[in-house]
């Protein structure tokens, strides 16, 4: 999409660099992060209301948990990059086409292994549905754009400065500023809202999917996590973002589910320098493609004891952290093509994860959890995850 001219996908060089730049800088700067929380917090609470509202009405049926994440998560990013209120037309559209754009950039067609193949994708009709939901996507984003920078218009003749700002109206401030001495495109823009889209969401949701998952097939483990969560918060009917800090076994749950169940498998391919090196015995040459297996570094058995086993208290006082500087653990990949949302990501989980563990018990269906994971460029579950959630009362 644009011409690979987002970040995920660009060349390294100064394009990238400047995009990399406002991501961090700009969309995930301290300030936008208080309001992010914010918008966290209210889809979250919305969350939980549903599932209780799910188990009073049909306290028969097992809710679809994995799909009422994965909607939490796509509400959280499209208010955040767009700013439009639920009663809004484009949010709701926005929102599918998240999902669609989501789904489509994980396949695999025939001809991404075999150009000369491409033909049977266009037989199938995949090619059509993916430029189907970009023209959809782009036009959205035209829209968005140009409402945007009308209103803009009338609060700068207002003189209003202290306006709630989302995502494309800090977009559309910098490329009306120059600043950062980068010129911003309305394609650029486009761009970094759909990279947020793509990789904001899906990555957070089957990490706490994930997390579930493994803690309902562990009662000993989710025991112990309930209890931690319950501790901290108490008798208040929801967990506040600041408790997170208080809940170092929580911390421990989220980052062995991110080492056992890597959201991106595959890291970003890398060139190696201009020189032949040597590694553990191999001869690699100067200017190779490297593609590095997380997936598989993380389930290394000299790395990690047991890696199979999901066992969260491997990570107690563990010097291994997020940060990509221990080779062994690399989910949110390492130097400076890591990940830019990584923050976003761990709060997000945590969040999420303490809130369903805090007010609710949770039963398995009868045929239990299925764990295969999909083949695909994500590895998120093949069978989605049904439960039924078991309100407690706080009263
Ligand atoms: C649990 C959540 C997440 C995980 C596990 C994750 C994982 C990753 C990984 C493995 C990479 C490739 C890094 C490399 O090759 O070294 C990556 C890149 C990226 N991620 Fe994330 N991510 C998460 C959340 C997010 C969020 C929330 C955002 C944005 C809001 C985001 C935006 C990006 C972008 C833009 C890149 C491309 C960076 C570049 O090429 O310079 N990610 N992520």
């Amino acid at each position: 999409m644009y011409g690979c001219n987002d970040i995920g996908f660009a060349n390294y060089g100064k394009d990238w660099r400047q995009k990399r730049k406002i991501f961090v800088l700009e969309l995930f700067s301290p300030k936008m992060m208080q309001s992010i929380r914010l918008i966290r917090e209210e889809e979250v609470t919305k969350l939980v209301n549903n599932l209780c509202e799910e188990a009073q009405t049909n306290t028969s049926d097992y809710v679809n948990l994995s799909d009422m994440i994965l909607e939490t998560l796509n509400s959280i990013i499209c208010k955040c990059s767009l700013g439009c209120n639920t009663q809004d037309y484009r949010y709701e559209s926005a929102k599918e086409l998240a999902r669609k754009v989501i789904i489509q950039h994980a396949v695999v067609t025939l001809g991404d292994h075999f150009p000369w193949l491409r033909w049977v994708d266009v037989l199938r009709g995949q090619i059509q549905e993916f430029k189907a939901t970009f023209g959809a996507m782009d036009a959205l984003l035209d829209e968005v754009i140009t409402k945007h920078k009308k209103l803009r218009r009338e609060i700068i003749d207002d003189n209003q400065s202290n306006y709630e700002k989302d995502f494309v109206d800090i977009l559309i401030q910098l490329q009306e500023d120059g600043s950062h001495h980068y010129e911003l495109s309305n394609d650029d823009i486009k761009a970094i809202i759909v990279d947020i889209f793509v990789a904001g969401s899906i990555t957070v949701s089957m990490t706490v999917e994930w997390a579930m998952a493994e803690l309902l097939r562990n009662p000993i483990t989710l025991k112990k996590a309930q209890e931690e969560v319950r501790g901290v918060v108490g008798h208040k009917p929801k967990v506040e973002e600041s408790d997170i800090k208080k809940m170092e076994y929580l911390k421990c749950v989220v980052k062995e589910s991110l080492r056992l169940h890597a959201p991106a498998p595959f890291l970003a391919t890398r060139m190696t320098g201009t020189n032949d090196v040597k590694l553990e015995g191999f001869d690699i040459p100067a200017k190779t493609l490297v593609c590095v297996n997380a997936w598989a570094i993380h389930k290394d058995g000299e790395c990690w004891e047991n890696p199979e086993e999901f066992i969260p208290e491997r990570h107690e006082n563990s010097k291994v952290n997020y940060n990509g500087q221990d080779s062994q653990f690399i989910a949110f990949g390492f130097g400076r093509r890591g990940c830019p949302g990584m923050s976003f990501g761990i709060d997000s989980a945590e969040y999420l994860l303490a809130n369903l563990l805090h007010c609710f018990n949770w039963k398995i269906p009868p045929q239990g959890i299925d764990m295969t994971e999909a083949d695909a460029l994500l590895s998120s579950k093949r069978v989605t995850l049904h439960l039924k959630p078991i309100p407690l009362s706080f009263k």
